[in-house]
């Protein structure tokens, strides 16, 4: 019983009851179940946890497989799942099982820093950005378990533009990578909603849809503001589209991986419906901490790890595959003696390859302008006045409601100043996410928990106006200019890598304007664009509170703000970038494969030779099509001599 069906039996037993009865209780029993909410992550973790443990035989099986795949998380599923299909397949995972609360989207930002679905990695202190965070350190969130981020994940899918891909092109010098090859791959993972479109003036490309893939992808039921939104984008000059298509600039309604209201993780789609099949075996709590090689072109042949406490070896007579994430197949691809040379000397490591690993670290940084204050009442989403027993009934018994969204309501894309005066202006760099979100009780602290903001000054920020309708924007630097790194902390495998992001470090401080830019033209448009002002938009009197010593709205201010509440949006990549091989900045060849070895690959974010302008998930699902489609090719005279093609298991997957 999942906790679908366990909501559902209790929403039926309310129903009996008397929902009107159920109404009035219900506040203070949501308030008691998010208080609840740690130790209901430690309970199930810890069940699952030990369920696994008596899985785990006493003696050591033989452990060999054709392939090994290191991550179960956006593209390690897609990997296993595609893989498995032809050839036997070890998945090691280090979490369990997905929180069965992971499944609501409307808990998304709830659930984000604990340690039992989050690795809660931290960037070091900076000194330009994030100046309002606790220690200056940015929060880098990374999910657990089978399905990785995208059980962690805002749910937001989006493909990415054409020239993100085109641009990989020209990079890797391999034309596989153009937007136009790709798409292919978008389409194999799909499974479009076409029914969950619910707003007659969107934008549907059906060329560039399909239905029967995996992963279920659907516009919410409940979106609030969001036609208002889109037609002040229009007013603005920004058209409407369907921005998993080709655009130049655009907006639209969100998109987000979801099925009947839940969220559709890459467990869901790639994992759950073949855990019977007789090739592929998971091992859960499973963390890898070196790869094995032989001879002197660094044969890849297996990977160490550990699981549940025990020091295991797992061997491939195929290749051994890296989808640990962007930042963690980095280490151990360090830990195992691929990096930088200096670096991995100095902590006793021996060198195989000197590689540029976790030197072209990229992600997005964001800035939230707002709120505006609305006077249409009911407008906004308001969790304790929008989440009612009636509501969760709702969401489990249709998978509609004000449940079904995780706060990103829509998105837009649009170039800035540099992007046109660099004469890229059909190649957005600035997003806008729009959150039709109101000023909640607890959003000052659910922003804090969520991003590592101080609460004091989220809670002198929010507090003036609680209660109110409004809504905001997150502003995300699509095409930052400057770079960062990552480092091990030792040769240790415990201990967490240094991340050093450098976010708006770039000499010419223009990332930094880029998205002042974009914090002003966001209050222009709300303040002004028709659909707004017939909801008396405007921005909250109140300034953020470390910038109150500058003029209220002026440039400097807006910087202020950019640089003080300043966010990683989660999109680490880049830090085994693709490339041509020679080139300084490749870590792998176009096909994945690791340079300077041998029948090792890594499939997953970390490969993006430049981030791509969207969030990430989308284009990391596809990395895993691709990438898994490469090895295929590779094996393919191996192929159709398997037999372990479409066999099932008979119990519901293989232990040991
Ligand atoms: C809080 C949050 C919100 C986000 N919101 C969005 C969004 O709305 N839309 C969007 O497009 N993108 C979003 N992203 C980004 C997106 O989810 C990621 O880019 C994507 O999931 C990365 O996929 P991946 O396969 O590279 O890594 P992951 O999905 O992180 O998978 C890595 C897997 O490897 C496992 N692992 C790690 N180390 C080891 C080891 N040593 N041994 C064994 N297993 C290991 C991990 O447990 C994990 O399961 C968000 C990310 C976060 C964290």
């Amino acid at each position: 019983m999942d906790f679908i069906d366990f909501a559902n039996t209790g929403v039926q037993l309310a129903t009996n009851a008397g929902m009107g009865a159920l109404t009035s209780w219900f506040l203070p029993l949501l308030y008691g179940a998010i208080g609840a909410i740690p130790s209901l992550l430690t309970l199930y973790s810890d069940f699952e946890k030990s369920q696994d443990l008596i899985s785990v035989p006493f003696s050591d099986p033989r452990n060999v497989y054709d392939f090994i795949v290191v991550g179960a998380g956006s593209a390690g599923a897609v990997v296993a799942n595609r893989l498995s299909e032809h050839f036997k397949v070890l998945l090691l995972e280090r979490g369990g099982e997905p929180h069965p609360l992971s499944a609501v989207p409307g808990m998304a930002t709830i659930l984000i820093n604990y340690p039992e679905v989050d690795y809660m990695y931290r960037s070091v202190p900076q000194t330009h950005s994030c100046l309002s965070l606790n220690q200056r350190q940015s929060s880098w969130s990374r999910g657990t378990g089978l399905g990785g981020s995208s059980n962690l994940n805002l749910m937001v899918y989006l493909r990415g533009h054409p020239l993100d891909y085109d641009n990989w092109a020209n990079i890797t010098g391999d034309p596989r990578w153009a937007y136009n090859n790709i798409i292919p791959f978008f389409l194999k993972s799909e499974d479009y909603c076409f029914e969950c479109e619910n707003n007659l003036n969107d934008v549907v490309e059906p060329f560039f849809h399909r239905r029967g893939g995996p992963m279920t992808i659907g516009k919410p039921s409940y979106n609030p503001l969001v036609e208002e939104f889109l037609q002040a984008a229009e007013w603005d000059g920004i058209p409407r589209v369907d921005l998993n298509g080709p655009y130049r600039e655009g907006a639209a309604g969100v998109t987000y991986t979801q099925r009947r209201g839940r969220r559709w993780s890459t467990y869901r789609a790639y994992i759950e419906p073949i855990r019977k099949r007789h090739s592929l075996t998971i091992h859960k709590h499973s963390r890898a901490y070196k790869i094995l090689f032989r001879g002197d072109n660094n044969e890849a042949y297996g990977v160490e790890y550990v699981r549940q406490g025990k020091r295991r070896v797992a061997l491939a007579t195929k290749e051994v595959i890296l989808s640990a994430g962007s930042l963690d197949s980095a280490k151990l691809l360090m830990l195992s003696g691929i990096g930088p040379r200096d670096h991995l000397e100095a902590l006793g490591i021996k060198v195989r390859v000197n590689a540029p690993v976790g030197k072209n670290l990229q992600d997005h940084i964001g800035t939230f302008p707002g709120p505006f204050l609305i006077d249409r009442p009911k407008k906004s989403f308001i969790v304790e006045r929008d989440v009612g027993a009636l509501d969760v009934a709702e969401f489990v018994t249709n998978g509609t409601g004000t449940l079904t969204q995780t706060g990103i309501n829509a998105n837009a894309f649009f170039s800035s100043f540099r992007a046109k005066r660099e004469g890229q202006a059909g190649w957005p760099d600035t997003q806008w996410m729009f959150l039709g979100i109101g000023q909640s009780e607890t959003l000052a602290h659910d922003f804090s928990h969520a991003f590592n903001v101080r609460e004091d000054i989220l809670t002198k920020f929010y507090e003036p106006i609680k209660g109110r309708d409004a809504f905001q924007y997150t502003v995300m630097l699509s095409r930052p200019k400057q770079r960062g790194e990552m480092f091990l902390r030792s040769a240790d495998y415990r201990d967490d890598p240094i991340f050093q992001p450098r976010y708006f470090e770039d000499p010419s401080t223009e990332d930094v304007q880029v998205m002042v830019e974009g914090c002003k033209r966001a209050v222009y448009m709300s303040e002004n664009a028709p659909s707004f002002k017939r909801l008396n938009a405007r921005l909250s009197p109140v300034p953020f509170p470390p910038c109150r010593h500058l003029e209220f709205r002026s440039d400097s201010y807006w910087e202020c703000f950019t640089r003080h509440y300043s966010v990683s949006i989660y999109h680490f990549s880049g830090t085994t970038a693709m490339g041509r091989r020679g080139t300084p900045q490749a870590v792998v060849d176009p096909e994945l494969r690791v340079i300077g070895t041998k029948r090792l690959r890594v499939i997953d974010a970390g490969i993006m030779p430049t981030v791509v302008t969207v969030n990430t998930n989308g284009a990391t699902i596809m990395i895993g099509e691709r990438g898994a489609q490469f090895v295929l090719d590779t094996w393919s005279p191996y192929i159709n001599k398997n037999r372990v093609r479409n066999r099932r298991r008979p119990d519901r997957y293989r232990l040991g």
